[in-house]
């Protein structure tokens, strides 16, 4: 099957700073490919190199079988951090201009609520709205591959829910999608997930394939709050859940012997890890060592 972008150890520096370093991935057509890592992790980096817009300094890139510089214009869409409007033209203007960039000759109607505001500079609509336009010119010429780079930030949940329906609407159309966020609900929606760190791959895989080796002692107690309070005395990586205490990649068995200590009465299981506290536990054994 076609592969739509493919990053193959890709490398880019600023300075002597690797923002980016042996990073390889691919999206193909209809597939959801989410880009986690925590700030500064390198993830806006490496799609502004996969679209060309900074140059890798090693690696290849290749947009549909050419370089990014080369790469068909007509069949990307991408939506910025910065959501690329112009503040000071109207909503309708905005997608005029996206529409005459791009030779599109039937723009698709706005969407009712960006049509309340057609003619209000960008700069005055609420971010929710600015965010849902700029996915609307991103899309008005069809691409084969949409980029996001935290399409939802700053939105409510439920403005957030309906970008992602869009989303799953244009991959079941065929187009491949590459999204960056930082919300683990919104991994959760994505086929595959590439995660960095410093610049660097290291996980792979759908949620389950990251989640699976990792496990978390969960405590249910009575006294929930002394469980909690004794495990955060022992300085165990512990969080609440309602009145649950998760202790990630920390054994049952370790954890049982801190509240025994401490004369809390509880039940203690090992389950597998969400989502979020894998992240934290790749994190965490990604980071280099003391030197
Ligand atoms: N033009 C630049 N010049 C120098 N350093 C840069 C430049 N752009 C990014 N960086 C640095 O590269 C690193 C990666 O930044 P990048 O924005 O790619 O991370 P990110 O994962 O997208 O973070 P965030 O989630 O906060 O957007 C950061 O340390 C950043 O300060």
């Amino acid at each position: 099957m076609t592969v739509l972008v493919r990053a193959d150890d890709v490398t880019k520096r600023f300075g002597r700073f690797a923002a980016v370093e042996d990073m390889s991935l691919e999206v193909r057509p209809g597939e959801i490919v989410g880009l986690l890592g925590s700030n500064g992790a390198g993830k806006t980096t490496l799609l502004r190199v996969l679209l060309g817009l900074e140059a890798a300094d090693a690696g290849r890139v290749e947009v549909l079988g050419d370089p990014p510089a080369d790469a068909d214009r007509h069949a990307l869409g991408y939506v910025p951090q910065g959501l690329g409007l112009s503040q000071s033209l109207s909503v309708r203007q905005n997608v005029d201009f996206m529409a005459a960039t791009f030779s599109v000759r039937h723009a698709p109607a706005l969407p009712a609520a960006l049509q309340a505001v057609a003619d209000e500079p960008v700069g005055r609509i609420g971010l929710g709205r600015q965010r849902q336009l700029a996915f609307h010119c991103a899309l008005l010429h069809s691409p084969r591959l949409l980029v996001l780079d935290e399409p939802t930030s700053g939105v409510d949940p439920l403005a957030r829910a309906r970008l992602w329906d869009t989303i799953h609407a244009q991959a079941e159309a065929g187009t491949g999608v590459l999204v960056t966020t930082h919300y683990m609900q919104e991994g959760e929606q994505c086929d595959r997930l590439v995660i960095m760190s410093r610049g660097r791959g290291v996980a792979r895989g759908t949620v389950d394939d990251i989640t699976a080796s990792s496990r978390t002692a969960v405590v249910r107690a009575e006294d929930w709050a002394a469980a909690f309070a004794a495990l955060d005395d022992a300085e165990l990586p512990v969080v609440l859940a309602g009145r649950t205490s998760r202790v990630a990649g920390t054994e049952p068995g370790d954890v049982r012997a801190v509240l025994d200590a401490a004369g809390v009465d509880a039940e203690v299981t090992a389950e597998p890890a969400t989502l979020e506290e894998a992240m934290v536990l790749i994190e965490q054994s990604s980071r280099p060592g003391p030197r």
